[in-house]
Order: structure tokens, then C-alpha cells, then sequence
């Protein structure tokens, strides 16, 4: 399948990914004329790369203010309502530049205000943990549900290997889980072009591809932790990020494993329990969707269904080249992360609700759209 889509957004983006980058910064802005900068950090970020980015625009003149997202009740800072405000109500107008220094979280959020605001903003990712740098679209968390609008990307990435190799080993796994959802993700790509005529474009898919299968056949040096490894994570998640910038919607990257994800961070918030990384639950997520892809496949044909028969073997073929949920937690293991939602906090109540309800969290059309609204539970095997 040639690329016919028309709809490509610009993908312009200055990306380093190299130690000591973080020097070129002051260089960077100078050469957009940018003067007044507004960092945004949270207390672990701060610690991480806040503190050197400061001291990198004290030295080079460069006005500067601070803001340090608070966290909630239960230690987290989430990408809702009350973070928007905190950064609204600190940056002054005079603010040529926002400076997101962190991950996922920080990054929504900056992305968000920045593009409201209508200022450029610049990423120094703190930990290789989501595919959210270079994208433009902001999941929020607004009155409790998880909602993505489209904001705006950054102009330049900043990926300092040596703040990036410091970040604890969780992020890192979670980085590797947010990939491995791209092993579904994609297949319900596909699903939902064939199935119920969603747009669809090659150029992302094979570029979230890429990035997927250089990380899966690189695994053990991202395991190790070093710069190599690091920078493979890195690229990949970055690469993933730019096919969602490419097409202006997520839909390469997240599919029905990441409605999973979402659905338990909701349910964590509501009942005010701590959070759970986004990576660590699609990596986890994408176990059962492909557990649940093999089992239709397995357990329905063609005559069963007439809106899947013309596209039965195309799926199929698609669906035999998922990895295996025992592989998929083999690669979870391997990079010492969580592979079983219990090990996350999530009981099988909730893993079963979430098959049940998580697919209206989104217009998109998923296995587990297909599965729900065609009552096909009871023609799976019960595992
Ligand atoms: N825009 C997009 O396309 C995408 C967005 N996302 C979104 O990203 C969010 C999740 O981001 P994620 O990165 O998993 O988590 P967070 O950004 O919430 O950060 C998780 C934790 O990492 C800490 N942290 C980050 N870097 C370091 C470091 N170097 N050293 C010590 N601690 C560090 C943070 O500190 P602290 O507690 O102080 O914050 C926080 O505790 C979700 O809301 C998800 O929906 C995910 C994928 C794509
Ligand atoms: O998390 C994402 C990709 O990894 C973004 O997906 P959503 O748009 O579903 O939030």
C-alpha cells in the first residue's frame, strides 16, 4: 500500500539526541531571538535537568523564570486542569519561549499552554519513558476523562544522553512498554481502515514501524542502560512521535492498548490512587490485545461475521505477525518492567471492565469497538 494521503502536517522539528546537548541550548534560542524564557519543571525533574538549564541561561543573560508544577494528593503531577492553571497564571506575557524539562506529563502540558499562547516551546526530555516528545497532540485529563486535543509540537528537542542515562530504570522500562504498544496500535490501524474506512497513511505507519522494530532488535542494549541503548529508546520514541506529528492524530500510536491504559488511569485518579507510568500500562495493555486479536482470529471465521469476511485474510496475515503475549511479556521482563496488570495494582475486576467499556473513550474504531458492539464475548475463549 503506496502513501495516497493527503493530509501531512509539517514535520519541522531541530531534534539533537547526543551527551552534552544541553549546551547548544543558549545557542538555539539566540539564533530564534528568543530572550525571556519560562521553564517548567516538577520537583524530580528540577533535580534532574532543571537545575543545569537555569544555570545554562543564567550564564548566557538570558532572562528566565521558573515554574515547578505542585503535585497532588498522592505525590503526582497530572495533565489536568489545575497544572494548566499554575502554568497560565505564572507566565508573564513578556515569555518568548516555554522550556518543558521532564516527560510525557510536563511535555502535555507545556504543549498545551505554549500553543494556546501562541509561543514556541522547546523539549529537554528528562527520561526516555513515552513517544509524546515530538508530537502535537496534548492527552489531558479534563473533568476526570482523558481527552487528547491537538496543540502544537515543539520547535527543537534537546536529548541529552547524560540526563537521559541518570533517569531511573522504571521510566526506561516504561519508555520500552510505550513502544511495544505499537505492535497493536498498528494492527488496529489497519483494523479500523479496513473495517470501518478510517483514514489511514503508510508514510506513518512504516516510520512507527521502524522505530518499533529498531528498538525490538535492540532490546538488549537498551536493557543495559548505557548511552547506545538509551539513544535507541530514544530515537524510537521520538520517530513514533513524529509519524503522530506527520498525520495530526495518534492513531499510529495508540490504539485499542492504550484505551486500556487510559481507562485504568482514570479509574486510579477517581479513586485517588497514585499513578501508574503510561508506559508501564500499555507495555502490559498490549499482552492482553494481542492475546485478544489471536483468540478472535482463532475462534471466528470468515462466514461469522459479514463486515470482517472481506477482510479476513489480510487481518489474519496481519494479526499471525503480533508477538505472542508470552513474548510480549518476555520483552516486559527483560527490561525489568511490570508484564501482568497485577503487578501494576489492577485487578482482574478491572481489566475486565476496562474490556468492556474503555473503547468509548474514543471515535476510533478498535478490536475492541469491533468485539463490544457485535457482542462477541462469548465466542472467544475464556482465558
Ligand atoms: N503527547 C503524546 O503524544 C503522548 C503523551 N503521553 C502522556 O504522557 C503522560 C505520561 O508521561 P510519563 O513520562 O510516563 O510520566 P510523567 O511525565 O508523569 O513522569 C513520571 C515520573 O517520572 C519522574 N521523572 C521524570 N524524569 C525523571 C528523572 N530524570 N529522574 C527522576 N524522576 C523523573 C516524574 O517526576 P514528577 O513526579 O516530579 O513529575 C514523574 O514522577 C501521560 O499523561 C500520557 O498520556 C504519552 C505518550 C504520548
Ligand atoms: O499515548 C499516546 C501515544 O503513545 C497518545 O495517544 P492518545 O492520543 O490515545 O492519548
Amino acid at each position: 500500500m503506496g502513501c495516497t494521503c493527503r493530509n501531512h502536517f509539517p514535520v519541522d522539528i531541530d531534534v539533537v539526541i547526543e551527551a552534552n546537548c544541553l549546551a547548544k541550548l543558549p545557542s538555539y534560542l539566540e539564533s530564534r531571538n528568543c530572550r525571556h524564557v519560562l521553564v517548567v519543571v516538577d520537583q524530580n525533574t528540577y533535580r534532574a535537568a532543571g537545575k543545569s538549564v537555569l544555570e545554562c541561561l543564567s550564564e548566557n543573560s538570558f532572562a528566565h523564570a521558573l515554574v515547578c508544577l505542585q503535585p497532588n494528593e498522592q505525590e503526582d503531577v497530572v495533565a489536568d486542569e489545575v497544572a494548566l492553571v499554575q502554568i497560565f497564571m505564572e507566565a508573564s506575557p513578556d515569555v518568548d519561549v516555554f522550556i518543558a524539562v521532564g516527560s510525557g506529563t510536563i511535555h502535555d502540558l507545556v504543549r498545551f499552554v505554549s500553543c494556546k499562547l501562541q509561543r514556541p516551546f522547546v523539549s529537554i526530555p528528562t527520561a526516555p519513558s513515552v513517544d509524546g516528545f515530538a508530537s502535537s497532540g496534548a492527552p489531558l485529563v479534563i473533568r476526570g476523562a482523558k481527552v487528547t486535543i491537538q496543540a502544537a509540537p515543539p520547535v527543537a528537542i534537546f536529548a541529552d544522553l547524560n540526563i537521559l542515562q541518570e533517569a531511573p530504570r522504571h521510566l526506561l522500562a516504561a519508555g520500552f512498554g510505550d513502544m511495544l504498544g505499537k505492535c497493536t496500535a498498528l494492527v488496529d490501524w489497519t483494523f479500523s481502515c479496513l473495517m470501518a474506512d478510517e483514514p489511514y497513511c503508510e508514510t506513518a505507519a512504516e516510520w512507527t514501524r521502524q522505530a518499533l522494530d529498531s528498538c525490538l532488535s535492540r532490546v538488549d542494549a537498551i536493557v543495559e542502560g548505557k548511552a547506545e541503548g538509551i539513544e535507541i529508546l530514544m530515537r524510537g520514541l521520538i520517530q513514533s512521535g513524529l509519524a503522530m506529528l506527520l498525520v495530526g492524530h495518534s492513531r499510529s500510536a495508540s490504539g485499542a492498548e492504550h484505551h486500556l491504559s487510559h481507562y485504568w488511569e482514570t479509574d486510579f485518579l477517581e479513586h485517588g490512587r497514585p499513578q501508574v507510568l503510561h508506559g508501564a500500562k500499555v507495555g502490559v495493555a498490549t499482552g492482553i490485545i494481542s492475546g485478544l486479536y489471536k483468540n478472535l482470529f482463532e475462534h471466528l471465521s470468515p462466514d461469522d461475521c459479514s463486515q470482517l469476511s472481506p477482510h479476513y485474510e489480510a487481518l489474519r496475515d496481519l494479526v499471525f505477525q503480533i508477538p505472542e503475549p508470552g513474548l510480549i511479556k518476555d520483552y516486559l521482563r527483560r527490561v525489568q518492567g511490570p508484564a501482568l496488570p497485577e503487578e501494576l495494582g489492577i485487578d482482574r475486576m478491572l481489566v475486565n471492565e476496562a474490556l468492556h467499556k474503555a473503547y468509548r473513550l474514543r471515535e476510533r474504531y478498535t478490536i475492541l469497538r469491533f468485539i463490544n458492539e457485535n457482542n462477541l464475548w462469548n465466542r472467544l475463549a475464556q482465558e
